[in-house]
């Protein structure tokens, strides 16, 4: 299958700081990657560049095969930046129907459009008047007009609360299921792991760790962590079967195993039958995994 967005081996630099150094990334129709990484890691660098708004070095870069930036591209990606502004005066339906006259499209699309993103119930009142998530979902719409192949969306949940996250990567999986491409950026890592397909981490202009979080937690293969809580009257028998275990402080013991060990382990604590109340096991987290791939060039 044709990628909808190829960057091949792209580098971009700014003076003495290299933005992006030798990045790959293919993204195929209906899939949603999520661009991970530190604050400089340059992924406004990416989205710029897959817009067309800065030129790059070196590398390759094809927006549904064609040049980013040129007619052929523009027509096809829409753009949602991370604070979408609108003028507080308009009503929603107002400020569509202005996009789509820019666009040369009928303004009578607008109602459409708004009823997609579930805004059509308030589509005649004054966006000075809505929700941040709200705005988020007039932004949304601003993007689907002309049915772009590709969105690129600069975190687009940021401020908006559980229930609009989740409303909005509703959306997100309506356009995908579509055969919308989405690339977008995030710093909420468990909302990128259940709706994204995959994950992408830069760090400091590198790509270093791709795939579904599944594939990176096995690549990274931290530790897991085991929690015993001994039987009353069975501290001292498990401190001493585990020498290498910490107190929490919460009449707890805390392990940690690599995932090898962990069914071992397992065996061993469950050999101890009742001297054990309850056990927990924890694997690494999200951000446990996140930060090992982005620190790993010692950063
Ligand atoms: N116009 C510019 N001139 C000089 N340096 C720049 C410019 N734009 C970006 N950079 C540098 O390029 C690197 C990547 O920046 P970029 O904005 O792409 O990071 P980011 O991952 O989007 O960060 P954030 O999460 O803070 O938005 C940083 O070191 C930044 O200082």
């Amino acid at each position: 299958m044709t990628s909808t967005l190829q960057i091949s081996r792209l580098t971009k630099r700014f003076d003495t700081v290299e933005a992006l150094g030798d990045v790959s990334l293919a993204l195929e129709q209906g899939k949603r990657v999520a661009l991970l990484g530190h604050n400089g890691a340059g992924k406004s660098t990416m989205m710029k560049i897959v817009l067309g708004l800065i030129p790059f070095d070196s590398g390759s870069v094809s927006v549904c095969g064609a040049a980013p930036g040129s007619a052929e591209a523009r027509a096809q990606v829409a753009y949602l930046p991370e604070n979408a502004s609108f003028h507080p005066a308009l009503t929603g339906e107002e400020q569509i129907r202005y996009y789509l006259a820019l666009r040369g499209q009928d303004p009578k699309l607008a109602m459409g459009l708004l009823e997609k993103v579930g805004l059509a119930h308030a589509a005649r009142r004054r966006i000075g008047g809505y929700s941040k998530g709200m705005r988020q979902r007039v932004g949304l719409a601003q993007t689907l007009i002309g049915r772009p192949r590709l969105l690129v969306l600069d975190e687009p949940t940021s401020g908006l609360d559980p229930v609009s996250r989740r409303d909005f990567y509703d959306l997100l999986d309506g356009l995908a299921a579509a055969g919308t491409a989405i690339l977008l950026s995030s710093h909420v890592l468990t909302e990128v792991e259940a709706r994204t397909d995959r994950i992408v981490i830069l760090s400091g202009g590198r790509l270093v760790a791709e795939g579904t979080l599944a594939a990176l937690r096995g690549q990274a293969a931290l530790p897991v962590v085991v929690l015993i809580t001994p039987a009353a009257g069975e501290e001292a028998a498990i401190a001493q079967a585990f020498p290498e275990a910490v107190c929490t402080g919460d009449g707890r013991l805390r392990l940690s195993c690599e995932q090898a060990r962990k069914l071992p382990l397992l065996s061993q604590i469950a050999a101890l039958g009742a001297q054990v109340a309850d056990l927990d096991v924890i694997p690494p987290s999200l951000e446990d995994i996140y930060s090992h791939f982005s620190r790993r060039d010692g950063q």
